[in-house]
């Protein structure tokens, strides 16, 4: 789930890819790049790296014109090797330049198809150099002198060809911006608009805050298996470029990674998240009438809104137990669990007047690892409380995804072949509750009924594409464990880079 933003502007777009992108940082931690066009000419700066740190003045200076790509990387594929940061490039046809989100679950025949069929060079393990390249080619086979239905038959050549779920963000140089969403609209994406004295000006992004901060109007979500093009002169395109698209969006998308103030399909993320509390309260109430909880507390950041309404629809005391510190990013998509596991205690501190002789409901949107439980669990004990209660907004977390999140390996996660009950003997908790699946979907799908369904494959092993067996299993795991990357090295910078920006070596 990394986070994309793109900009057609009559101005420096610089400026304004760099906003967006440090409101998708709760995308990507890992890395982050934009590339701009100016008169033909990209201008790349990418490196690993939190936004505020990736950029300094003389980076900006230098990213001129009035397109522009950004990205903010949280790694599913590959290494975390400032190589494998994006936006990435390929210069042929015209100069072609994307940004994804989301995983290919097929990159690998793919890349020998490119080498083989496409003769085309792949540098990297991305599966987003992939998906460039296959766009590239099949632009490459329409000739120059490039139109909008050019630029959506290539498109329909990536939905044949590429499978797993996919957002990008793409330029061509001297014709315009692309975007587009695969055929199942499993990975978020919208675009805005804004009129200007010189015209109107058009934005894309994973998230309708980009938009926000970016002073752009959001138009509409992307629908699945569409594509849009703003040509140079400001027009935009669109089409339906897949046979029989469905929109099945990842529904982990609203339980944690998506910002609560952004608004996805339709559906208010925030909103949704109120539903997830006002659910699993009507469960507790269900399975415990005579509760004995004293109070409800959230674990920052993100299952602050269903803890709040959890809480108000139980009738019970809501209080912030932990403060969160606030120079601390999420803990879920660091790389490596050592790291993990310490960030959550260096993150989360516990006040111990709101444990001391209590019963406590403690309320996190999802576990996963459970990480976070584990040590949050210890703490309340340690400050005092009688007993500890757990609630989980979401279902048990089972399967691994494959569409773009990093959980690669089933039995890195706490809740994959064990019933609700021993997992909350594994983290210690008086009693572990966590929310059904029909109530997930409902709180997500009550706001916006036209979704045709969710990808829900991390609670119920579902994988909306097809396709997804046990040996594709088996590869991902071998690849991308916490074993595996360990074993890999791959935190360091291996891989060979190729930048066009010469400033990359001052950094
Ligand atoms: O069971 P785990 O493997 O620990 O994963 C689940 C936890 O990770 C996330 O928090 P994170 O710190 O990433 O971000 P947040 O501040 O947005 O809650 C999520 O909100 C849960 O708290
Ligand atoms: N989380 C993502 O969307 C990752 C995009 C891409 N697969 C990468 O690893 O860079
Ligand atoms: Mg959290």
């Amino acid at each position: 789930m990394c986070g994309i933003a793109g900009i057609m502007a009559h101005g420096p777009v610089n400026q304004m890819l760099f906003d967006s992108l440090t409101v998708l940082q709760h995308r990507g931690q890992d890395a982050a790049g934009i590339m701009t066009c100016d008169q033909g000419r990209f201008f790349l700066r990418k490196s690993n790296g939190l936004v505020r740190d990736v950029f300094r003045t003389r980076h900006m200076k230098r990213l001129s014109g009035n397109m522009g790509i950004g990205h903010v990387r949280y790694p599913t594929a590959g290494s975390s090797s400032e190589a494998e940061s994006q936006p990435f490039y390929v210069n042929s046809p015209y100069g072609v330049a994307l940004a994804h989100n989301g995983n290919l679950t097929n990159s690998e025949s793919l890349t020998e198809e490119l080498f083989r069929t496409d003769l085309r060079h792949i540098n990297t393990n991305s599966d987003s150099e992939v998906l460039l390249n296959i766009f590239a080619n099949e632009l490459g086979k329409l000739g120059m002198s490039l139109s909008a239905e050019d630029v959506f038959a290539a498109i329909s050549r990536v939905y044949q060809r590429c499978e797993g779920g996919y957002v990008a963000v793409a330029m061509i140089s001297g014709y315009g911006m692309v975007g587009f969403r695969d055929p199942n609209g499993i990975r978020p994406i919208v675009y805005g608009k804004r009129e200007t004295p010189a015209g109107r000006e058009y934005m894309i992004a994973s998230e309708s805050v980009a938009l926000d901060v970016a002073g752009f109007e959001l138009v509409r979500d992307l629908q699945p298996g569409e594509a849009i093009y703003i040509d140079h002169q400001g027009e935009l395109h669109s089409q339906i470029c897949a046979p029989e698209p469905r929109l099945t969006p990842c529904i982990f998308e609203h339980v944690y990674l998506a910002r609560p103030d952004s608004i996805m399909d339709g559906i208010n993320i925030y909103h949704a998240r109120m539903q997830m509390g006002q659910k699993l309260a009507e469960k507790i109430k269900r399975v415990m009438p005579e509760h004995d909880i004293d109070v409800v507390i959230p674990i920052p950041d993100t299952s602050r809104t269903s803890a709040l309404e959890l809480a108000q629809h139980l009738g019970v005391t809501y209080r912030e137990g932990f403060i969160k510190n606030r120079y601390i990013g999420r803990t879920f998509i660091m790389p490596g669990q050592t790291l993990r596991k310490k960030s959550v205690r260096q993150k989360l501190n516990a006040i111990s007047m709101e444990f001391k002789d209590k019963t406590v409901l403690l309320v996190d949107d999802s576990i996963v690892r459970g990480t976070t439980c584990n040590e949050i669990i210890q703490m309340a004990r340690d400050a005092g409380a009688k007993k500890v209660y757990f609630a989980s907004a979401a279902p048990a977390v089972r399967y691994p995804n494959v569409y773009g999140i990093d959980m690669p390996a089933a039995h890195e996660l706490i809740a994959h072949g064990r019933t609700e009950d021993e997992v909350g003997e594994l983290i210690g908790a008086d009693w572990l509750v966590y929310q059904d699946i029909d109530d997930l979907v409902a709180a997500c799908k009550e706001l916006n009924p036209k979704v045709d369904g969710f990808d829900c494959s991390v609670f119920d092993g579902h994988y909306v594409t097809g396709g997804i067996d046990a040996a594709y299993l088996a590869r991902l795991e071998n690849q991308r464990s916490d074993a595996a990357k360990n074993g890999n090295n791959t935190d360091d910078n291996s891989a060979i880079d190729l930048h066009n920006d010469s400033s990359a070596e001052e950094a």
